[in-house]
């Protein structure tokens, strides 16, 4: 077991050391990784106040417009973006880099060694809770390059989420912290502001197998398919339904902070597939939100599904593909994975009427609750 004062620094070291190897590079890369985490917390906990100084090699960033998401852009999402790349390009450990901010992948520069990691990363996780001032975060995924390659394209980076070797996600919001996983369990890191260390402070975290809090935008509703209609509804008939318990609501809109909230409470969060046009796959991206997650998620206890395959084992066909998100104590992802395996055969019908203005699953009309 780790000494509790153990440094973010010192804990990859050691862990490596733990399990029998070294990975100079690895390691170097997670602490470049660390430091643009720090630079983010910093630019963030800014708010409205100006910056007050440019972290290394982020004295031009382009100005925020529409991303290949279609979605508008804050001006620190384009700072995150490339603090990131600013600080993980130069020490020679990554070959590329893709983001959720660039429509290509970022290649090395010549001018830098290319080493045989990519990083996969979302910079500002939530970024649309910035001006409320609600937790946000970055999520990386560190995958290696296919053998040979030092100028990945974007297949390279199209590896299915049991192919990465770590991955994480950074907090900024009341704690700064850092979560993350090298593929044997998920420790906790916060940022000692005194030190300027991210210092572990809950190593080998759990979800906790009850549940009894779930997660969903519930204004999507009209659009849910019947399995989630049917889980949602099961929750909100608390004691006196099939469930026997009540269930408390949560909405985050910042995927980092849910996922936080599952690790320490437990409790399911989905954002599932819908049935709008523009939306069908899922709103979440597949590289730089789902595996990463997923993979801690997984390391913690937890399993994440899209409702019908296991995340990490979806093998990706773009770069900036999106999922349905389905995630948190393992038994009730199970259920959820039960529920459209049911609907999928042909059962369970009673949830395919639309529910919206007619049998809302929030607006119960009396004559339902009397059959
Ligand atoms: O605004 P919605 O539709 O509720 O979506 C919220 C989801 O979108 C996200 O904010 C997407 O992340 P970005 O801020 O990186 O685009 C997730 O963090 C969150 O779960
Ligand atoms: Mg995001
Ligand atoms: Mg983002």
């Amino acid at each position: 077991m780790p000494h509790r004062r153990t440094t973010f620094s010192r804990f990859i070291i050691e862990d490596q050391r733990r399990r029998g190897g070294s990975d100079t590079e690895l390691t170097a890369l997670l602490n470049d990784v660390q430091t643009a985490c720090k630079f983010i917390a910093t630019a963030v906990a800014r708010g409205s106040l100006k910056q007050p100084y440019t972290p290394i090699g982020v004295e031009t960033v382009a100005a925020p417009g529409v991303n290949v998401h279609g979605e508008m852009q804050k001006p620190l999402d384009l700072i995150a973006n490339e603090i990131f790349l600013r600080n993980c390009e130069f020490g020679g450990q990554v070959c590329g880099m893709a983001s959720e901010e660039m429509e290509e992948p970022y290649v090395i520069p010549a001018q830098f060694p290319r080493g045989r990691y990519l990083l996969v990363f979302d910079p500002l996780d939530g970024s649309s809770n910035l001006d409320v001032n609600v937790t946000v975060g970055t999520i990386f995924s560190i995958l290696r390059a296919p053998e040979g390659v030092t100028e990945p394209t974007v297949e390279d980076f199209l590896q299915p989420g049991t192919q990465q070797v770590a991955a994480g996600f950074a907090l900024y919001g009341p704690v700064d912290m850092i979560i993350t996983t090298f593929g044997e369990g998920v420790h906790g890191f916060t940022l000692d502001r005194e030190v300027g260390a991210y210092t572990l402070t809950h190593p080998n975290m759990r979800i906790p197998e009850k549940a009894c809090e779930f997660a969903i935008n519930a204004s999507n509703e009209r659009f849910w398919e019947p399995p989630v209609r049917r889980y949602v509804e099961e929750c909100i008939e608390g004691k006196t339904g099939p469930r026997g318990q009540d269930f408390n609501m949560r909405w985050v809109a910042s995927l980092v902070a849910e996922v936080y909230r599952i690790l320490i409470r437990g409790g399911l969060f989905m954002y599932p597939r819908d049935t709008r046009p523009s939306c069908k796959p899922g709103r979440l991206r597949l590289l730089y939100e789902a595996n990463p997650i997923a993979m801690v998620v997984e390391q913690a206890g937890g399993a994440a599904s899209t409702g019908r395959q296991r995340i990490l084992d979806i093998k990706p066909e773009s770069l900036h593909q999106r999922v349905p998100l389905i995630l948190g104590s393992k038994a009730e992802v199970e259920r959820l994975d039960r529920y459209h395996a049911a609907y999928d055969r042909g059962e369970d019908l009673k949830f395919e009427a639309p529910l919206f203005g007619t049998r809302s699953v929030f607006i119960t009309p009396v004559s339902a609750t009397q059959d």
